[in-house]
């Protein structure tokens, strides 16, 4: 199983990819977490303490290894479009309740023509993740999908989107949705948090196709109270863990 999720800051992306990764981990299932965000932080949702966290650098910013893996020389005349990646998730990733975590972090790519010796690495790792592993894979990223390829959307099972219930988190889905599409994808699903009431609900049901509705997650202080403690929303809701199930169970169904 391979899921990307996707959504503007502070939606609720890495609660909801965080607890989905936890849910196959409690079923014994190799998983696999990637964080290519910019305000990397999946790690304290997952369970990480803060120590291990500090002590991880995201792969974009290992510039001696994505020197050496892409043989990038220093004006970045020259570097491989291949470079070797296969090794680095378990080189790499840093594995703690049952998810091992991947910290890519990302590159300003300044527009869908540029290429770099790091955005190329990320990709790669991204590909490699998607078509070669047989982990579920887990990656949570900002609202762009700047580091899939053609190549690598053809193996992912599932787009999602997480909103809130308003209308720049609606535009973002309709972006997200259009860039998609530009990748072949065919369907983008969509995870609305924080919904507060009848009238959240109702909003988010006339804004979204309902076959591109996969669930709804309400708003709770428990997930905020996991997260100024820096705790896992999976060890502290069993509401919000139990919607994010319900929601799993739909994507295994599909
Ligand atoms: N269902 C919910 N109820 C209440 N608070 C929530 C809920 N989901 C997320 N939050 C809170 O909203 C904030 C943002 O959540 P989260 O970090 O998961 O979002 P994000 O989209 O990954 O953000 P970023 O882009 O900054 O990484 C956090 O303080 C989190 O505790």
């Amino acid at each position: 199983m391979k899921i990307a999720v996707t959504g503007k800051g502070g939606v609720g992306k890495t609660t909801f990819a965080a607890t989905l990764a936890r849910l196959y981990a409690a079923e014994e299932k190799h998983v696999l977490a990637a964080d290519v965000d910019p305000d990397a932080n999946l790690g304290l949702a997952l369970g990480f303490d803060e120590e291990t966290l500090d002590s991880i650098v995201p792969i974009s910013r290992m510039r001696k290894l994505v020197e050496e893996r892409t043989q990038a020389k220093p004006d970045n005349s020259f570097y491989l479009l291949n470079p070797k990646v296969d090794d680095i998730p378990d080189t790499y990733g840093k594995t703690c309740n049952g998810v091992k975590l991947l910290v890519l972090g990302t590159v300003e790519t300044g527009g869908a023509g540029c290429v770099c010796p790091e955005h190329v690495m990320l990709k790669r790792i991204i590909n490699n993740l998607v078509l070669h592993r047989d982990d579920v894979v887990i990656l949570d990223m900002e609202a762009g999908l700047e580091h899939m390829g053609r190549g690598t959307t053809e193996g992912m099972d599932q787009f999602i989107v997480v909103i809130e219930p308003g209308a720049r988190s609606v535009q973002t889905y309709k972006n997200v949705k259009r860039l998609a599409s530009d990748l072949g994808v065919a369907q983008v699903r969509v995870v609305a948090n924080k919904v507060r009431n009848a009238e959240d609900e109702e909003f988010i049901r006339n804004k979204i196709p309902a076959e591109d509705l996969l669930g709804i997650i309400h708003y709770n202080t428990e997930v905020m109270d996991a997260d100024r403690q820096g705790k896992s929303p999976y060890d502290f809701s069993e509401t919000v863990t139990d919607e994010i199930r319900k929601i799993k169970e739909k994507i295994d169904r599909q």
